[in-house]
């Protein structure tokens, strides 16, 4: 289904939410407005494939439709595996649940309709929040990440993909410029790429590489650094 959300002019524009019409577009959605989104998918796989033990537990928490973790589970040859997704929009749960049961696989996988701030981490090998994180208001930010490093097991990985602000303005104006342009080569409008940024004002609140690495510090991550980023979009690795 394609994304023309943002297609027409909405007369009271609202707080961008997962509702059921977003999720119905999602996969277009976020593959035309995120740049490198699919680069990072593969990439979750392998990392997967590198990190995750026998007898642990993988969270992918914020899964949306389960991309996440199809990669994933394709790419997990252990044996004991556990594969724990978790998404608060109904809609989106609904969905990622038919969609992970399309495919076969040995690996259980078990979706939760939760709010990712009340879910227990326990005996993982990897966690996943892949977008994710920039939607939680900031002050929750830092317990998330003590609770995910808490249940992570040595050697442990987080993979952290956000989009990000930069502090020189000058340099964030311009890659927020490109952005758009991404947007504008994929399709969208001037009227979609400006109704979208102005719903997402509100609740996708950006933080910058530099907080983003000292918080992974101050939890206690031993080992952090960015390892993709294209425009304003990237993602980090964590290990314990
Ligand atoms: N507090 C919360 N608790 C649970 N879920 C939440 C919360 N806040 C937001 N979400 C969920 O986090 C997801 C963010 S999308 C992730 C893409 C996916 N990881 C992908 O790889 O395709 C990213 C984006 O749309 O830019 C949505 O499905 C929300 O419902
Ligand atoms: O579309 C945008 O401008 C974004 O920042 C990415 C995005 C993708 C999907 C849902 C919300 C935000």
């Amino acid at each position: 289904m394609k994304d023309t959300l943002f297609s027409a002019p909405i007369e009271k524009l609202g707080d961008f939410t997962f509702d059921e019409s977003v999720a119905e577009v999602f996969p277009d959605m976020i593959q035309r407005s995120v740049p490198g989104y699919s680069n990072i998918i593969t990439a979750i796989g392998m990392l997967a494939a590198r990190f995750v033990t026998s007898n642990s537990n993988v969270y992918d928490l914020g899964c949306s439709r389960g991309a996440g973790i199809l990669s994933i589970r394709r790419n997990v040859d252990k044996t004991g595996v556990q594969i724990i997704g978790v998404d608060n929009s109904q809609p989106m749960v609904e969905r990622c649940r038919r969609h992970l049961e399309a495919f076969h696989s040995a690996i259980p996988v078990n979706i939760l309709c939760e709010d990712i701030r009340n879910v227990q981490i326990q005996n993982a090998s990897m966690v996943v929040l892949n977008f994710t994180l920039q939607f939680l208001p900031p002050d929750d930010r830092l317990a998330l990440l003590e609770r995910i490093y808490n249940g992570l097991n040595p050697n442990g990985v987080l993979v952290l993909s956000e989009k990000f602000r930069f502090d020189d303005s000058h340099i964030n104006e311009l890659l927020i410029d490109l952005h758009h342009t991404f947007k504008r080569a994929n399709g969208y409008s001037e009227l979609e790429v400006s109704q979208k940024r102005t719903a997402l004002e509100n609740v996708m609140r950006t933080d910058t590489i530099e907080i983003h690495k000292t918080r992974l510090a101050q939890v206690g991550f031993s080992h952090t650094e960015l390892w993709f980023q294209c425009f304003n979009f990237g993602s980090m690795i964590a290990i314990k």
